[in-house]
């Protein structure tokens, strides 16, 4: 296994012609859709290191990934040291233990329900009723799906009954999403999630609560920063879904491929050389890290499911008596010992280079460097932690980017090759012919003159959202923004993104079809939960929010670009698509889909499509209220959508 922290099989450096210089004018190229004057920097918490692209640089709003969002309703890394957390010390210590000590999220069959009922007193917010047959399906399953049911039934926020004395309430209204996920830290934690993952995560950024996380937060997310992204663009994006699809064209008219694994295999190779400067080879290798990576993102699926947390017991008796349990603490020991050792290398690098320049010369050069992975910048930083410490860190990393971006690229491409959906695959597939003509992959310019591309990874995401519910526990009583329901202490919370993103209230009738143009026209930009009032929360809000965003939008339409432009593909005919649960929603049995390859193909001005009138078929008349605000009013103006 290759542990060397110098990449070989990804070639590095920014492709010949392409400099940050002509990226900034390539974005104000496609800037037509609107402009504002925005200085772009980041620091590192503790060096001082400071990274600055132009004093002032001008942004397109075609992309979310310049970001449409108004700085001052924006979450902003800054506020996090203005978040008045919570005393747990001073709220009894149960606060933090649900109260079960159970974590269990299978729902309970009516006599639960009305058991609940009695016990739960006279409680405003409605009770789901949970029949046996909606539950027998959950065994495995997705607990997702029938939350949607009985949100259809109970209303947008209801108490969904798991135990005896176990209960959650599921949150799917835009305005008390908004206000839970706004207030982590003061009034709510992750909960069972946290506990359910902490066999994996460790003391990683992803899991932790309240102010261990802050400092960790402080120290990671600044490492994502917008340049760096954009350097892995065409360091990494484009060349590794290149390699995806060369391995598809190898099976050219042959048998079916299962695209779940390879868009897993992908992202694990960009995060592995983004993050550690390690390629997994996940596309051609089968290395023991990957199988051991399923495995335990596996477990922390499975148990936070759990009917009975058995989990919860001593390590050594676990393994002991549970071959599942034995297989997901070998595969944590597996990835500890590869990021253990990368940790350790990239720390010696470091070392080394600072006798000879010192890391403030490297930072000011930070991304012309062959070696710009996260893991190379915290360890420059000089940051006082213990290699357990980062190990933890970019384990999060590693975790909560990888399945992640691989589950929406799944389903999205599901979406894409359903018949209904022909005419938004040609769309798309236009719009790559006319931005790629004949080349081979995208590089970050390519990807700024693609907004319906960028379009369809959005609606992936509200259809998919990964992953589709969100835990959170109550750690003070509250009152949430909806008919003065009150949350009590200690109450765990699901907040379902799955069903706030179907809900037709929230999207129309038209709520679970799949049309990237219901935004809007494409000059309106790109959803965000800022512009849409929190109909659409992708990447979740508030101090919480993902920070690996920009990261993600560009890896998937990365991927897309590549693997549609240059391939057919269809459904494989009497193969069932169904979608289980975990972390993210993942197939049941993969995605199994015929491929040939498609020939490359430019698009003379003539036949260029007229983007700007470009209008949803989809969706019913009357759902013009559901686009995004127009762009004049985008930075104060009102969400059309009455709530
Ligand atoms: C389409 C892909 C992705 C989606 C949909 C996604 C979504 C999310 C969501 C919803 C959360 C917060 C969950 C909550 O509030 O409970 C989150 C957290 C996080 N994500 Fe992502 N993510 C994606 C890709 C990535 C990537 C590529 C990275 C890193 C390169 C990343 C790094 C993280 C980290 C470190 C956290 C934890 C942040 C914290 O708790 O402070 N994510 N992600």
């Amino acid at each position: 296994m290759t542990t060397t922290t110098t990449m070989r099989s990804v070639p590095l450096g920014l492709p010949p012609g392409v400099t940050q210089g002509n990226v900034q004018q390539q974005r104000r190229l496609c800037s037509s859709f609107g402009r504002r004057r925005r200085r772009t920097s980041f620091h590192h918490p503790k060096k001082r290191i400071s990274f600055s692209i132009g004093a002032t640089t001008e942004t397109t709003e075609t992309s979310s990934f310049s970001s449409s969002k108004t700085e001052e309703e924006a979450w902003n890394e800054d506020d996090i040291d203005n978040i008045a957390f919570v005393d747990l010390a001073k709220e009894e210590s149960t606060a933090i233990s649900n109260k079960s000590g159970a974590g269990a999220t299978m729902a309970a069959p009516d006599w639960m329900t009305q058991l609940n009922r009695l016990w739960g007193g006279a409680s405003e917010i409605p009770v789901a009723d949970a029949k046996l047959d909606d539950i027998t399906g959950l065994l495995g399953g997705g607990l997702f799906q029938p939350l949607f049911k009985w949100m259809k039934e109970a209303g947008p926020v209801y108490l969904l009954p798991t135990g005896p004395i176990t209960s959650y309430v599921v949150i799917s209204d835009p305005a008390c999403v908004k206000h839970v996920l706004f207030n982590y830290g003061s009034k709510y934690i992750k909960g069972t999630i946290a506990e359910a993952g902490e066999f994996l995560f460790g003391k990683g950024v992803a899991l932790q609560e309240l102010e261990p996380w802050k400092m960790r937060r402080k120290a990671v997310a600044p490492a994502l920063h917008r340049a760096y992204v954009e350097a892995m663009v065409d360091r990494t994006f484009g060349q590794c879904a290149n390699k995806m699809v060369e391995t598809m064209e190898k099976t050219n008219g042959g048998k079916s491929i299962n695209i779940e694994s390879k868009f897993s295999q992908a992202a694990l190779d960009i995060i592995g050389i983004s993050v550690f400067n390690y390629d997994f080879n996940a596309l051609e290798t089968a290395a023991p890290v990957i199988q051991a990576t399923y495995t335990a993102l596996k477990e922390v699926e499975t148990r936070s499911m759990d009917l009975l947390p058995t989990w919860r017991l001593p390590e050594e008796f676990l393994r002991a008596v549970s071959p599942r349990q034995k297989a997901a603490q070998d595969a944590v020991v597996i990835i500890r010992d590869v990021t253990t050792r990368l940790v350790e290398e990239c720390k010696k690098m470091v070392e080394e280079e600072e006798k000879v320049g010192g890391a403030e010369a490297w930072a000011r050069d930070y991304l012309n460097e062959s070696n710009p992975s996260v893991l190379r910048y915290l360890i420059a930083a000089r940051e006082e932690v213990s290699s357990t410490q980062l190990r933890d860190d970019l384990l999060s990393l590693l975790v909560a980017g990888h399945e992640t971006t691989a589950s929406v690229l799944t389903w999205g491409t599901y979406e894409l090759l359903k018949p209904e959906n022909a005419e938004q695959l040609r769309i798309l597939r236009q719009e790559l012919d006319e931005v790629l003509g004949t080349k081979p992959y995208p590089d970050f310019n390519d990807l700024m003159k693609m907004p319906y591309l960028e379009r369809c990874f959005h609606e992936a995401m509200r259809l998919y959202p990964q992953p589709p519910v969100y835990t959170r526990r109550a750690v003070v009583e509250d009152e949430l923004p909806l008919n003065g329901l009150t949350i009590p202490r200690n109450q765990d919370i699901l907040v379902s993104i799955f069903n706030l993103h179907r809900d037709p209230k929230n999207w129309g009738e038209s709520s679970l079809e799949f049309e990237p143009m219901r935004f809007g026209p494409l000059n309106r930009g790109q959803p965000s939960e800022l512009n849409t009032e929190y109909r659409y929360v992708p990447f979740s809000a508030g101090p919480r929010r993902c920070p690996g965003d920009k990261f993600a939008v560009l890896e998937g339409v990365a991927i897309w670009a590549t693997m549609l432009r240059r391939l057919d593909l269809s459904l494989v005919e009497g193969h069932k698509v169904e979608m289980t649960s975990g972390a993210t929603i993942h197939t049941r049995n993969g995605l199994l889909c015929d491929v040939t390859v498609r020939e490359m193909r430019t698009v003379n001005d003539d036949d260029k499509m007229d983007w700007d009138g470009l209008r949803p078929t989809k969706t019913k008349p009357g759902d013009e209220k559901y686009w995004l605000p127009e762009r004049a009013a985008a930075g104060g103006g009102k969400c059309p959508v009455p709530h």
